[in-house]
């Protein structure tokens, strides 16, 4: 009992050839830059674009091959998009127990279903009358996830469900979208840009790009091990490809040298740091057991208590400093620093 898919999906000039599986219970979140294939790969779950190589098998009931295509009506799934599309005229109550109603479900039953499917996501009795543009966008979106699980799917897809709501009202529907994912037996599939919806919600990570998988597993494991430079974005990490490391020094492509104290065992490795392990200075630093390169500053950025410093130079670097010390060094695009990490801040893993 599963989600498997193989979902090869041609479109115009763009390929996407992706495995999926999702266990029962599980979400499963796919990450990518624009144009990678994510909505795509929705698309073909609900049946909404013909697969073109490959099947997609759920609790072993074929769904779709490039010879057979169940219609996305006779489809297990719930569908919600970042616009939460309720019907204007039907009140919220009326929305959620739609679904089941349409299916054949007796009106009682289904006004039990819907009245419980609000409830479980938070939504008091006193916003069951009220039509949506009576809604704030926040409990909008709440009940358009209780008309998604309304009719029991298997399969609940979630495309970008946050990214429309404003930042006071994200928190709450993320907090009620986690719970009742908890609780939720079927696969869902989650479609996001945002690395906090991926890490809070998802058991598993698919990153994708240019249609193909970069790197998949669980969200600890691609935090601590990216192995993809967007993957390394999202999980805040800079990343390096290296060669062999000699008694502790990896060289990068550019030619600069990488100290890690972590054992190197493999040809072909990847490099990371934390911009938070980045010390910068004006001057060259003293002590000889750190990496230290000289750059250029390419931007700052403020986010809360920490200035984010790109560099530029020997090794294109993210730096994390405080405001005290970006207030010391006085630090504007094109000045020139000195970074400095230590080795023992630098892990290397094969490539
Ligand atoms: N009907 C179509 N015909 C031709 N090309 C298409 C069609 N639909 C999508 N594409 C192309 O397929 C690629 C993947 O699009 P898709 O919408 O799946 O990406 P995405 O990862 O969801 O992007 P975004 O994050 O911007 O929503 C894009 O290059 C897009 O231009």
């Amino acid at each position: 009992m599963s989600l498997r898919a193989r979902l090869g999906v041609q479109r115009g000039h763009f390929t996407v050839d992706v495995d999926l599986t999702v266990e029962p219970g599980h979400t499963l979140a796919i990450l990518g830059p624009n144009g990678a294939g994510k909505t795509t790969i929705l698309h073909a779950l609900a049946g909404l674009a013909h697969l073109d190589g490959g099947h997609i098998t759920v609790d072993e009931t074929t769904w779709a091959t490039p010879e057979t295509d169940l219609p996305p009506e006779k489809r297990s799934v719930g569908l919600l998009a970042a616009d939460h599309l309720l019907f204007p005229h039907l009140s919220a109550l009326d929305n959620v127990a739609f679904g089941p109603r349409s299916r054949g479900t007796r009106a009682d039953t289904a006004y039990d279903i819907a009245r419980r499917e609000l409830a479980r996501l938070g939504l008091a009795d006193t916003f069951h009358a009220r039509r949506p543009h009576q809604l704030s966008h926040g409990q909008a979106q709440r009940v358009a996830l209780a008309r998604a699980l309304a009719t029991h799917p298997r399969v609940l897809l979630l495309d970008e469900p946050l990214s429309a709501l404003d930042p006071e009202s994200r928190p709450t529907v993320r907090q009620a979208l986690a719970a009742r994912l908890a609780d939720f037996d079927g696969m869902t599939v989650l479609v996001t840009h945002d690395p906090l919806d991926a890490l809070t919600l998802a058991d598993e990570l698919t990153f994708v790009r240019d249609g193909r998988v970069v790197q998949s597993g669980p969200p600890q494991q691609i935090v601590r091990e990216p192995r993809d430079p967007y993957v390394a974005q999202v999980a805040g990490l800079n990343l390096y490809a290296a060669g062999p490391a000699r008694e502790g020094t990896l060289h990068l492509a550019s030619g600069a040298a990488i100290v890690t104290a972590d054992p190197v065992i493999s040809r072909e490795n990847w490099v990371s740091f934390p911009p938070s392990a980045v010390v910068l200075g004006r001057h060259r630093p003293d002590g000889s057991a750190r990496n230290t390169w000289r750059g250029r500053v390419a931007r700052v950025e403020l986010t809360g208590q920490i200035a984010r410093v790109s560099l530029t130079g020997e090794v294109d670097l993210v730096a994390d400093i405080t405001l005290g010390s970006l207030a010391e060094l006085h630090l504007a695009a094109g000045d020139e620093v000195w970074a400095s990490v230590k080795a023992t801040e630098v892990r290397a893993y094969p490539r």
